[in-house]
């Protein structure tokens, strides 16, 4: 079906059709305003992220559904960084009229498939036309409570660095689907991204992080963010940085420097973060019991930059640091 058949509004009312009631909403999809909730001695946590079709993703590399789940994923990951908890979302999108009702339905399942997963639900947003592709652009909003949110400005001397998950699968995946592959782990990684939001509670719940960030240009450009916030410089050992069997056995088919497509590639939407020395096995325990690994991968030291050492302490200059939208 063609959007000129149903109109801006049709399709407006085929998402809100998705919609169940949602925690906190007291006027959803409809009004000139979405009327929420904050829980009392909660604080509001709001992150917004753009998808530009040809920046972000490639029509021939994904699906609608995995697109829409990806689009609120990247989101959800943010606030899960702050270590907070996903609430109520916005979703603008800038759509090419000859884009299918048939595929935006689809999107419109992903985005709602993973707003349920985590607790979100979609309460408004903005629909125009595009001239040049497709831009979805999600505002989330999450909350806290004061104490336990966890900035990017915490990070002290002597704290450890942890990276939850395996790191270099989604930049592999990329490099795969350029490459013609369409399915892997990899592939899925890159696709579909689970954020981290139960260990980023735990964490928050814990107290047990002093900084944290989500990695999405790559582990030492999001840690720069860490660093630069926080007045610090750290030490990362390579050979402790958590590679997935898949990476290890397919990256040095697509990558000349496996570990800076690992370091650098980004989109990876694990969790990074700092903690006081000397607790490594009671971070590790704590993010078990959220299913997800936890590796310290070096520590943080005085100073403001960021040294990349192999296991024998020589250091590897980092060809790259990660994604920068205007990086010549
Ligand atoms: N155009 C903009 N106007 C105002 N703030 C912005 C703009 N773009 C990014 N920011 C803010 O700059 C900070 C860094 O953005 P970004 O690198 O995109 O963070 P993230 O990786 O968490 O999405 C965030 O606080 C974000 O809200
Ligand atoms: C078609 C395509 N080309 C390139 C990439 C790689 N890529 C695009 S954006 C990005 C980094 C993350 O995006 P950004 O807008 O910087 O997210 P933010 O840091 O704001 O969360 C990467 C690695 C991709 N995902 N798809
Ligand atoms: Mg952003």
């Amino acid at each position: 079906m063609r959007l000129g058949e149903i109109g801006e509004f049709g399709l407006i009312d085929r998402i809100a059709g998705k919609v169940a009631a949602g925690a906190g909403v007291r006027l959803g999809i409809g009004d000139d305003a979405a009327v929420t909730e904050t829980e009392a001695g909660r604080l509001l946590l709001s992150t917004a992220d753009m998808l530009v079709e040809g920046i972000h993703f490639d029509l021939s590399f994904t699906d609608p559904f995995r697109l829409g789940r990806k689009s609120l994923a990247v989101n959800v990951s943010d606030i899960a960084a702050m270590g907070g908890h996903p609430r109520h979302a916005l979703l603008c999108l800038a759509i090419p009229t000859d884009l299918p009702v048939e595929f935006l339905d689809r999107f419109a399942d992903g985005v709602i498939s993973l707003a349920e997963e985590f607790g979100v639900t979609l309460i408004g947003g903005d629909t125009c036309r595009s001239s040049s592709g497709l831009v979805i652009s999600i505002t989330l909003h999450g909350e806290q409570v004061p104490t336990r949110i966890i900035p990017r400005n915490g990070a002290r001397p002597g704290d450890d660095v942890f990276v939850t998950g395996t790191v270099g699968d989604s930049a592999l995946g990329l490099e795969l689907l350029r490459r013609g592959e369409r399915s892997g782990h990899a592939v899925e990684r890159h696709l579909n991204p689970s954020p981290r939001v139960s260990a980023g509670l735990s964490l928050a719940e814990s107290g047990m992080a002093s900084a944290m960030i989500d990695v999405s240009d790559g582990v030492l450009a999001d840690l720069g963010h860490i660093l630069t916030g926080s007045g610090v410089g750290a030490r990362i050992d390579a050979s402790l940085i958590p590679l997935s069997p898949y990476f290890s056995q397919r990256a040095p088919d697509v990558a000349p420097d496996p570990l800076s497509l690992a370091l650098a590639g980004g989109e990876d939407y694990e969790l990074l973060f700092t903690a006081a020395p000397g607790r490594t096995a009671e971070v590790e325990t704590l993010l078990a019991a959220c299913g997800v690994t936890a590796t310290r991968i070096g520590s943080i030291v005085a100073g403001s930059d960021v040294t990349v050492t192999a296991a024998d302490g020589t250091l590897i200059p980092p060809r790259r640091r990660g994604f920068n939208h205007f990086a010549p």
